[in-house]
């Protein structure tokens, strides 16, 4: 290669830092003939250096500044694989304003700061490249902002977090209880330094508000996502799909309306023979539809080390390829021209509209389901199908699934159905898609 190598610091040398430096090497050489030149790792600072130094000796500098790495003129892309928002934002703007491009992995750090962190960038004519903060080595980052840039895109349903499709899967094949499979997933790396983040929906949420960005052009808005987990999901629940022939996925979902956007993450029903439904363990797949292509599916690993190294040095190579470019000609951050970003409203989650699985458990005495069906249809609630399962002496569990409706009808509804005396428990409600 002819060129000089590009200079790169590692910030973090955890799971996705390890992962990054093994790809890195191990491929150099096609990776070199990829970008044009080689990609050197040529300074790491991490927490606990030991890790680093034990895999590269004395052969670059490996220490805990990380703020020297950031303002170290020798380097030109900054890596940022710590975490967190808090000393990750301090760095990345500081790389920022010190005129280095970055590549982060850090979905928190871009769902909290993007906004910031994109217009600091731009000013400065940097690139901040985030392909694997979003459903891991999957491009979808790439596809989205480039591949279908033609497009009106109408929604973006997923899978998007690798821990709690592993957690749901195992719970569902082989009826494990939730606390050993997060466990598991905590060992193979897919979970985050904060499980909750992970089992709370949290982390979904982080990589949704950035996909709305990229979709449909509007500013990063993490606080307006609305964000349930698995946490309170029963297996009766996952069994009673089943046989109405659904799965239950924990997915991040979308939307465009004609009043706004949906933004939201909560387990879902899904049709059994959709393919998302049947993506299991810590795999992700990011449905995309938009009005020129229709349906698209994306499916891959959205977690681990080498998987999320394969969109780190993706970043790294378009960055090389891309540092000498003028920036006004680069694919803006957002897919969007920042100055043509969108002011679309994100919808409350009362304002919603979808489907529901509602399970009562009841007296089993006569006048119960005219009661029910009385006070859903007040709320113009009307009924796809219902179920009843005795439960034991005189008392059943009824399970309506409904039409698409107001979700603010559906939560009144149910206020007023758990007010009636025959009602021996709170209603459990999941929303469904049918993803069309
Ligand atoms: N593990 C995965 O499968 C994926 C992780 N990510 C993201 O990649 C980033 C890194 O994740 P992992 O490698 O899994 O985490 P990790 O916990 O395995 O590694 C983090 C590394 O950064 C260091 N570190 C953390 N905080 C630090 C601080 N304040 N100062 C100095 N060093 C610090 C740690 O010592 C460790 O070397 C996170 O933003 C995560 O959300 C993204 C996609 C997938
Ligand atoms: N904790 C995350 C890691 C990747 O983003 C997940 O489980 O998906
Ligand atoms: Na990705």
């Amino acid at each position: 290669m002819s060129l000089k190598p590009i200079k790169v610091g590692l910030l973090g040398f955890g799971v996705v830092g390890g992962g990054t430096y093994s790809v890195l090497t191990r491929n150099a050489e096609e990776i070199a003939r990829r970008a044009g030149r080689n990609i050197d790792i040529v300074r790491v600072a991490t927490r606990t250096p030991s890790k680093a130094k034990a895999v590269f000796g004395e052969a670059l500098p490996v220490d805990d500044d990380l703020m020297g790495l950031v303002s170290d003129p020798n380097i030109d892309i900054v890596v940022e694989l710590i975490g967190g928002e808090t000393q990750a934002r301090e760095l990345v703007m500081q790389a920022i304003a010190n005129g280095k491009h970055v590549v982060t992995a850090n979905k928190a750090l871009l769902a909290m700061h993007g906004n910031e962190i994109f217009a600091a960038a731009s000013k400065k004519g940097v690139m901040v490249a985030f392909e694997a903060a979003v459903a891991g080595g999957i491009p979808i980052v790439k596809a989205i902002r480039e591949g279908l840039t033609a497009n009106r895109i109408q929604w973006v349903a997923g899978i998007i977090n690798g821990t709690t499709n592993f957690i749901l899967s195992e719970m569902r094949h082989r009826g494990l209880p939730f606390e050993t499979v997060l466990s598991e997933a905590q060992r193979l790396g897919y979970a985050e330094a904060d499980p909750t983040f992970d089992v709370e929906g949290v982390d979904a949420a982080h990589k949704l508000t950035l996909l709305a960005s990229l979709a449909f052009g509007i500013r990063v808005q993490f606080d307006k996502a609305y964000t349930e987990g698995i946490t309170t999901l029963k297996q009766e629940d996952i069994g009673h799909a089943e046989r109405l022939g659904y799965r239950i996925k924990l997915l991040g979902i979308a939307k465009r309306r004609s009043n706004g956007i949906e933004l939201r993450v909560h387990p879902t029903l899904v049709p059994a023979s959709k393919l998302i439904a049947n993506v299991e363990g810590a795999m992700n797949a990011v449905l995309v539809k938009g009005d020129a292509i229709g349906e698209t599916m994306y499916y891959g690993a959205g977690a681990g080390a080498e998987p999320t190294a394969s969109a780190v040095v993706a970043d790294l190579v378009d960055v090389t390829r891309m540092h000498t470019s003028d920036p006004e000609n680069r694919v803006p951050h957002l897919a969007f021209q920042p100055n043509a970003l969108a002011d679309f409203d994100i919808l409350p989650i009362s304002e919603i509209r979808t489907s529901y699985y509602l399970r009562f458990n009841v007296e089993d005495r006569p006048g119960v389901l005219a009661d029910l069906t009385r006070i859903l249809a007040d709320k113009s609630i009307s009924i796809n199908a219902m179920v009843q399962e005795q439960k034991g002496e005189g008392s059943a569990a009824i399970i309506i699934l409904t039409h698409e409706a107001r979700e603010g009808d559906v939560v009144d509804a149910i206020r007023q159905i758990e007010n009636l005396g025959f009602v021996h428990s709170s209603v459990t409600r999941i929303r469904m898609e049918n993803l069309s």
